[in-house]
């Protein structure tokens, strides 16, 4: 089979990937559903579909926690079904991967390992700051820039990067993504209304009901069970518990934002104040994120069109542009020194 290039975002909740032979971009969830523990019985979207619904013989798995490869053998599995259905071979391909920052060295290698030593054989393996692919996914010019910050909120985290003149200045990554905010969604909604409900409801909860921007009065249906009668029931879910649900994690993500403000060098700090901060991540789409993030940092903030594609259309400009390749590094190069 043919070589191909791909350029490759592993995110906690999703998958994206730039498919340069097929000139297309796309996206998986990042979950892989086992039949008594031993045989794979979905992947992918499919595998999604059957969380919290499988019966007790096949466990619903997610590869990737807080950012970060967390069952490699199981991630390792996914992708190579995701990338090569068919099974056939697909030796000798190259692999741009974004990657977060303020992860540990062996964290990221475990990133390069995922396709260096797989059945893949890669030809090449690069690798990309996460925040650096979200800023060429923007359009910025990375290398003239002198002060670029970027606000990734993703699935399992928020990574927040500072940027200038091609490279990082400041990173952090806040273990605070969609899928905490539906954990806070879901216990409060237990603790409050002694009613049970699943990570996805939660999750639709969220959605629709948003940050900002919605009458203080809209309720939603959901299904549940209720815990002092053990009855499986519908139930009216006001907008104001899930906003209360909310709060405390994203006030954590703005105190992170600041934070890093207050670190950042004056004169890189003077153009983030003028020119204001980016949203990406699929949790940009969280309606009133933008406007809240405004209020609570003082910043204009900047969404960018489809958030969650961001960094993927990031890596398909950098495979295409010789100049933004060399934002990338391979863990095998002699200057780059991992453990040291
Ligand atoms: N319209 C929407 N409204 C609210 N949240 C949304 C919307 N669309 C997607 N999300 C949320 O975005 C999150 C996924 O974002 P994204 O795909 O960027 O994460 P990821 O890259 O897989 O995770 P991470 O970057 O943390 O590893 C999910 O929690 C999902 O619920």
């Amino acid at each position: 089979m043919a070589r191909n290039v791909y350029g490759l975002d592993l995110g906690t909740y999703e998958i994206k990937v730039y498919d340069k032979k097929n000139e297309k971009i796309w996206k998986e969830k990042d979950v892989i559903a086992v039949q008594n523990r031993k045989y794979v019985f979905a992947v992918g979207d499919e595998a999604y579909e059957m969380y919290e619904k499988a019966p007790s013989n096949i466990q619903v798995v997610f590869p990737m926690q807080n950012g970060v490869i967390s069952h490699f053998e199981d991630m390792q599995y996914l992708l190579t079904n995701l990338l090569n259905p068919e099974r056939k071979f697909m030796r000798g391909s190259e692999y741009v991967i974004a990657v977060p920052t303020d992860v540990t060295e062996v964290e990221k290698k475990a990133f390069f390992d995922l396709v260096s030593y797989s059945t893949a054989r890669a030809r090449e393996v690069k690798i990309v700051e996460r925040g650096i692919a979200d800023a060429v996914g923007l359009g910025l010019n990375i290398f003239e820039e002198k002060g670029i910050l970027i606000a990734n909120f993703g699935g399992g985290t928020t990574d927040i990067s500072i940027l200038s003149s091609g490279g990082m200045v400041l990173n952090k990554l806040v273990k605070i993504g969609g899928e905490y905010l539906d954990n806070a969604v879901a216990n409060l909604v237990r603790h409050n209304r002694d009613f049970l409900i699943g990570r996805l409801t939660a999750e639709a909860l969220r959605k629709e009901f948003g940050v900002f921007d919605q009458e203080a009065h809209a309720t939603m249906q959901v299904a549940g069970r209720n815990l002092i009668t053990g009855v499986p029931q519908l139930t009216e879910i006001p907008i104001g518990l899930v906003r209360a649900a909310l709060r405390e994690p994203l006030k954590e993500c703005v105190r992170a934002i600041l934070s890093m403000l207050d670190r950042t060098p004056p004169d890189v700090r003077k153009v983030i104040e003028k020119r204001g901060m980016y949203l990406t991540g699929g949790l940009a789409n969280l309606r009133g994120l933008d406007i809240y993030l405004q209020e609570m940092t003082g910043l204009r903030v900047r969404k960018a069109p489809r958030p969650e594609l961001c960094a993927v259309e990031g890596l398909k400009k950098i495979i295409w542009n010789k100049e933004l390749k060399t934002l990338t590094y391979s863990m095998l190069d002699e200057d780059y020194r991992w453990l040291r």
